[in-house]
């Protein structure tokens, strides 16, 4: 206590940078500093130890900052106390240079020793009342939480920031909690804004270029603040390009993702009324698929890969059937109209690495991805293929599954016989379902079935048609992914809208093909199936839309 005590003296003789950062754009009286502004968007947290070779951390820091980092955070789990406040001091005299915060880890002493803007803390650090008392009311502090309980209690004090984490999984912090995941990380901040809806949040664990745009994405509140930014150690300290780094991490952060819709582009009349007017945009998007002949990648299992093929011909896409990781990202980059379908046939650790390839350089090449998680909740291997699919490996703009396997996406214990589905849940119940896992995946997911359920967490449709041949023909179901992915690929204003076209092209052609003469059985039916997928493309090449006369939709 003596040793802080002496130190809170020498800081006190020290200029306070925070006054000094005030002062030197408002000029405020030298007896009350404001607080210093905070920038979150980019929050470099430091370990020296993950530094690259023959780094300093002083310059590593420098460059940073060259690159767009706005706070930076002294984390040195390993220091001694008087090493630590000589390096604080060295570090703080290259951030206030550039007008940026300073914060020091765990330890308020060292951070008014040093003189610097403020102090992170956690659960097992100081309590947040005494280091406020000790560091003034001017100074930044931040409190660490993990979960809604420790939200609930940060958010009740006057904290200026809140660190959100981890994230992920990450090495940088071997006693971290358990991982949030951006949903996680999206309740933490709903309970933020619900108790203190100024106070901005950041999240932390392994985020780096890559994850960046998804976290911000997925993580989003439909209400309240989103994140004010992202804190990131190896994704900078390791990089032997730290300007780079920041500076990549930054133009991330300020761009739209690659997947979402344009700005308006979404049809927001969605009721009855305007059926003639969505039906007239379901033939203009199954023309574009004419129009586009989109290249779709099938990562698909063996046992459907012919029909899939032959379907995504039938619909004017282009196949291709590759599971070769050298060629992901050429595909992903090879057209302007192009997607990929996941389809999880067979989930062991070579695929598992090959989708999260995929789903990498399809997010990164802004084009979309259509998962069907194919047996979900049959094996433990399958539900926790899932959960790292939708959880690490970035953003999926579209789930397509029976209800057994989107119940299992939404968390619930269904047990699944192989990859049927037989939970048999009434349809207003799976809407809930649906809507809540679209809603939480911000994306738009389609429930199969007698009656499919389409929903971006917003908008939901309801379609009738349909026949049930399609549930007597091997591939059915895996091969409505193909046409989902030339939709897809074809328009990208509104998801929701292609799926639709794809859901009613594909159940009205199983309409039409039991009326042609010789579809008896499901053989003679895949058959006459292909061919009427076919018709309508070329009746929506023409304009005509009057193969949906019949068509049977709900809008919700
Ligand atoms: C911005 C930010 N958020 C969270 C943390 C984690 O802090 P803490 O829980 O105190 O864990 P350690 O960093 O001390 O290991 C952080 N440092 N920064
Ligand atoms: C300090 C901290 N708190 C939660 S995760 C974490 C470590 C983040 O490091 P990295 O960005 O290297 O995963």
């Amino acid at each position: 206590m003596s040793e802080q005590a002496a130190m809170m003296s020498e800081a006190a003789n020290d200029t306070a940078v925070g006054a000094t950062m005030a002062m030197s754009t408002s000029s405020p009286p030298p007896t009350s500093p404001a607080k210093p502004k905070l920038d979150l968007t980019l929050y470099l947290v430091t370990s020296s130890s993950l530094l690259p070779p023959n780094a300093t951390l002083e310059s590593h820091i420098e460059s940073a900052i060259k690159g767009g980092v706005t706070i930076v955070q002294l984390r040195e789990k390993n220091l001694d106390t008087a090493p630590f406040i000589a390096l604080g001091k060295r570090i703080h005299s290259i951030t206030k240079k550039y007008g940026v915060p300073l914060l020091i880890n765990d330890r308020v002493d060292v951070a008014l020793a040093v003189g610097c803007e403020g102090a992170h803390i956690g659960w097992d650090d100081m309590d947040y009342t005494t280091a406020r008392n000790l560091l003034g009311p001017t100074a930044i502090i931040g409190l660490s939480v993990s979960n809604v309980t420790q939200a609930s209690l940060a958010a009740s004090t006057t904290a200026d920031y809140i660190g959100i984490g981890p994230v992920f999984p990450t090495r940088t912090k071997p006693d971290a909690s358990t991982p949030l995941y951006p949903p996680g990380v999206r309740q933490i901040l709903e309970l933020i804004y619900s108790k203190r809806p100024e106070l901005p949040s950041v999240a932390i664990g392994s985020i780096n270029a890559t994850n960046l745009q998804a976290v911000l994405y997925k993580s989003r509140p439909a209400e309240g603040l989103p994140l004010a930014g992202v804190a990131v150690v190896s994704a900078i300290i390791s990089s032997t390009d730290p300007e780079s780094a920041a500076s990549t991490l930054l133009s991330l952060h300020k761009a739209p993702p690659p997947w979402a819709p344009p700005p308006q582009s979404q049809t927001t009349v969605f009721t009855h009324f305007y059926l003639p007017l969505i039906l007239s945009k379901v033939v203009t998007i199954i023309r574009s698929i004419k129009e586009h002949k989109p290249l779709v990648h099938h990562i698909t299992n063996a046992v459907v890969k012919n029909f899939s093929a032959n379907i995504t011909l039938a619909t004017g896409g282009s196949p291709i059937m590759s599971e070769n990781m050298e060629e992901v990202a050429d595909l992903a980059a090879i057209t302007p109209h192009s997607a990929c379908l996941v389809n999880m046939g067979t989930s062991g650790p070579a695929e598992r690495r090959l989708y999260a390839l995929a789903i990498k350089e399809n997010n990164k090449a802004g084009k979309p991805i259509v998962f069907d998680p194919v047996g979900a909740g049959a094996t433990g291997t399958r539900k926790e293929t899932v959960r790292w699919v939708l959880d690490e490996c970035g953003y999926v703009d579209v789930i397509k599954g029976n209800e057994g396997e989107i119940r299992t996406v939404a968390g619930e214990g269904i047990r699944m016989k192989g990859v049927d589905s037989d939970v048999g849940g009434g349809v207003e119940e799976l809407v809930k379902v649906v809507k809540g896992v679209a809603g939480r995946e911000r994306n738009v997911v389609v429930a199969t079935g007698a009656t499919d359920v389409l929903s971006d967490g917003t908008r939901t449709i309801l379609v009738m048609n349909g026949h049930p041949f399609q549930a007597l023909v091997t591939g059915m179901g895996c091969a409505l992914g193909s046409v989902l992915c030339a939709a897809l690929a074809a328009n990208k204003d509104d998801k929701l809208m292609s799926c639709l076209a794809a859901v009613l092209l594909y159940n009205t052609a199983a309409e039409r093909a039991v009326k042609r003469d010789g579809a008896k059985g499901p053989g003679s039916f895949s058959v006459a199936f292909l061919d009427e997928l076919y018709e309508i493309g070329e009746l929506c090449a023409k304009g005509e839309g009057s193969w949906l006369n019949d068509v049977k939709v709900e809008f919700m």
